[in-house]
């Protein structure tokens, strides 16, 4: 399967600590992955340096075989990756206007628009929420609404910061069972999770910081990269 994103030389500090320093990480094409580890390990900085938000050091990065820099992404690549905060902010509108938002930002065209935000929130469940205000929202049905907004954006490369937190029950199924939908089309996804059931869902890879390093776990095999 061809690399989305490598990275090389990963270091980052806060201050004196080093909180981890990865060698290598690759992310393949239509690959799923959670990203896993103890409290305060790094996952969600990890996520935010790969989402280009986070300054790091880093020795060389490449996405789809081009040397790009991270933080910030090049301006071709900023469509390409989407990053959902793991409380996601949203405007005090509707929620159309929240998943129309990028597509926006983006020019297109308010019948193509239209298009795409109603297919989203059908994809996510939430289309009998199109007027209702964010603030409204339980926390299934906001997360929802956050992975409509991201994947109307069809983004190469999704990093989902703890997708299932504060969830349970119905909501968290339903939050779940999103995720493999979220890898077809060729996309990359990255989960930072404490999750069981998102950890072992099939097809999804682990990776695991530990010790400031970053192990990638497939089946019983597991090594250090
Ligand atoms: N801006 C910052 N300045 C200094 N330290 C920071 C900063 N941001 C994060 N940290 C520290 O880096 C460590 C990693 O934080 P991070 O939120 O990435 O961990 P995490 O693995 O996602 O944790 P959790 O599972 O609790 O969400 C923590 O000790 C945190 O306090």
């Amino acid at each position: 399967m061809t690399a989305m994103l490598e990275v090389s030389g990963l270091k980052k500090r806060f201050g004196e600590r080093l909180l981890f320093d990865i060698d290598r990480l690759v992310l393949r094409q239509g690959a799923a992955y959670t990203l896993t580890g103890l409290n305060g390990t790094g996952k969600s900085t990890l996520l935010r340096i790969l989402a280009g938000l986070e300054p790091a050091e880093l020795a060389s990065v490449r996405f789809l075989d081009t040397p790009v820099t991270l933080a910030p992404y090049p301006g071709c690549l900023r469509d390409a990756v989407v990053y959902v905060h793991q409380h996601p902010v949203m405007f005090s509108t509707s929620v159309a206007d929240n998943i129309a938002y990028g597509l926006k930002t983006r020019g297109l065209a308010a019948d193509e628009i239209a298009r795409r935000v109603d297919a989203a929130m059908e994809w996510a469940g939430v289309g009998h929420l199109r007027k209702s205000k964010p603030a409204t929202l339980s926390g299934g049905e906001k997360q929802r609404v956050a992975l409509a907004r991201a994947h109307v954006l069809e983004p190469r490369l999704l990093l989902l910061d703890e997708p299932t937190s504060n969830l349970d029950g119905a909501a968290r199924e339903q939050v779940i069972a999103l995720i493999p939908s979220l890898v077809a089309d060729g996309r990359t996804v990255v989960m930072a999770c404490h999750d069981r059931d998102l950890i072992s869902l099939p097809n999804v890879e682990r990776l695991k910081l530990r010790d400031g390093r970053l192990q990638a776990r497939q089946n019983r095999l597991r090594k250090v990269i």
